[in-house]
C-alpha cells in the first residue's frame, strides 16, 4: 500500500486527487495537506472531496513519517517548500503545479538528484500522447509552417500561458533544434509575424477544465492538434498512476513521459 499526501487538499486539483486515491485499491490517502488560512483545515479530506470518510484531518503542517509520496498541486512557493521537506527526509514526491520561474525549476531538477520526483504540467494520458504527436508534426511540417498555441482554462487560473501550452511550445522547438527562449512570441504582440516564431492566445473564461490546440499552418493547408479536458479526473488519475510508478523508482527526475512509457 502507498501512504499518500496530497497537498492542496480543498483545491480544485485536491479534491480530485482525493477522489481518485481513495478508488485506488493499492493507495491510501493518509495526510490532507492545506494553508494555514484554509478554512478546510480539521475537515475529513474525503468528506470535503464528496467521497467516503477516510478519518484523515485536513492540516496545515507535513509530516513526513505520515506518506511515502506527496501529490502537490498548490503554487509555486508552497510546493517549493514540500519539495525540500520531501529532500530532507527521503520522500517522494509528484508535482503537478505549474508556473515555476527558471530558479523553482533548476530546484526541483536538483532535488531529482538526491529523491525521485515526477514534474509535469498536464497528469492526462491524452496530453502525453499530443506531445508525442507535435513532435512528429513539427518534424514533418518543418520551419515554414507557422506554429500557434491557443490554451483555454477557467477563470480562476492565474498562470499564463498554461504549462502544458508552454511544454507544447518545447517540445515544437526542440523538435526544430531550437529553444522555446529563443521562439516564442509573447501572447499579446502587434505587428507582422516573423519566421519561424511559436505564437501563443490565452482564453479565461467561465469553468473551462482546459482546452489546448497546436494550429500548423502552411501555404494551401493547416493541421490542428487539440486535447480537450472534460473533467480534472483525467490528471487526478494520471497523478494517481504517477505516485504509483514513483513509489519503486531510484532518485530522479522524472515525467509523465516516463511514466507512460512514451520516452
Ligand atoms: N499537472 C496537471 O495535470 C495539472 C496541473 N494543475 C495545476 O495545479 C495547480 C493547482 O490548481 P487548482 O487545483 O486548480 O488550484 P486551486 O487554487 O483550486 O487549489 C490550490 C490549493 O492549494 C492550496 N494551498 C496554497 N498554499 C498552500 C500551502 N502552503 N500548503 C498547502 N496548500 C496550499 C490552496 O489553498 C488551494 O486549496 C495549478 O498550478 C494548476 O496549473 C491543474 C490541473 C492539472
Ligand atoms: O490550472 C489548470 O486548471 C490546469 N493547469 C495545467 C496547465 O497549466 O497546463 C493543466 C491543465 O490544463 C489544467
Amino acid at each position: 500500500m502507498v501512504r499518500l499526501a496530497i497537498a492542496g487538499a480543498a483545491g480544485r486539483m485536491g479534491r480530485a486527487l482525493v477522489e481518485a486515491a481513495t478508488r485506488a485499491d493499492d493507495m491510501s490517502v493518509t495526510a490532507a495537506l492545506e494553508r494555514s488560512e484554509s478554512p478546510a483545515l480539521g475537515r475529513d479530506a474525503g468528506e470535503l472531496a464528496g467521497a467516503v470518510r477516510l478519518g484523515v484531518l485536513v492540516s496545515d503542517r507535513l509530516d513526513p513519517a505520515a506518506f511515502d509520496v506527496l501529490i502537490d498541486f498548490t503554487r509555486p512557493e508552497p510546493t517549493l517548500g514540500h519539495l525540500d521537506v520531501c529532500v530532507r527526509h527521503a520522500r517522494r514526491i509528484v508535482i503537478g503545479t505549474t508556473g515555476f520561474d527558471e530558479a523553482g525549476r533548476a530546484r526541483i531538477a536538483e532535488a531529482g538528484r538526491t529523491i525521485p520526483v515526477v514534474f509535469a504540467p498536464n497528469m492526462s494520458v491524452g496530453v502525453n500522447l499530443c506531445f508525442k504527436l507535435l513532435e512528429i508534426a513539427a518534424r514533418t511540417l518543418g520551419e515554414g509552417t507557422d506554429v500557434e498555441i491557443v490554451e483555454a482554462h477557467h477563470r480562476h487560473k492565474v498562470d499564463a500561458p498554461s504549462g502544458t501550452a508552454l511544454r507544447m511550445g518545447e517540445v515544437i522547438a526542440q523538435a526544430r533544434g531550437r529553444s522555446l527562449q529563443e521562439l516564442m512570441l509573447p501572447p499579446a504582440r502587434a505587428g507582422a509575424r516573423p519566421d519561424g516564431a511559436i505564437g501563443f492566445a490565452v482564453v479565461r473564461a467561465g469553468e473551462i477544465v482546459g482546452e489546448h490546440t497546436a494550429l500548423f499552418v502552411g501555404r494551401g493547408e493547416r493541421v490542428e492538434i487539440t486535447h480537450r479536458a472534460e473533467s480534472r479526473a483525467t490528471f487526478a488519475e494520471g497523478a494517481v498512476r504517477a505516485a504509483r510508478w514513483i513509489a519503486t523508482r531510484d532518485p530522479g527526475l522524472y515525467d509523465m513521459q516516463d511514466v507512460l512509457g512514451l520516452r
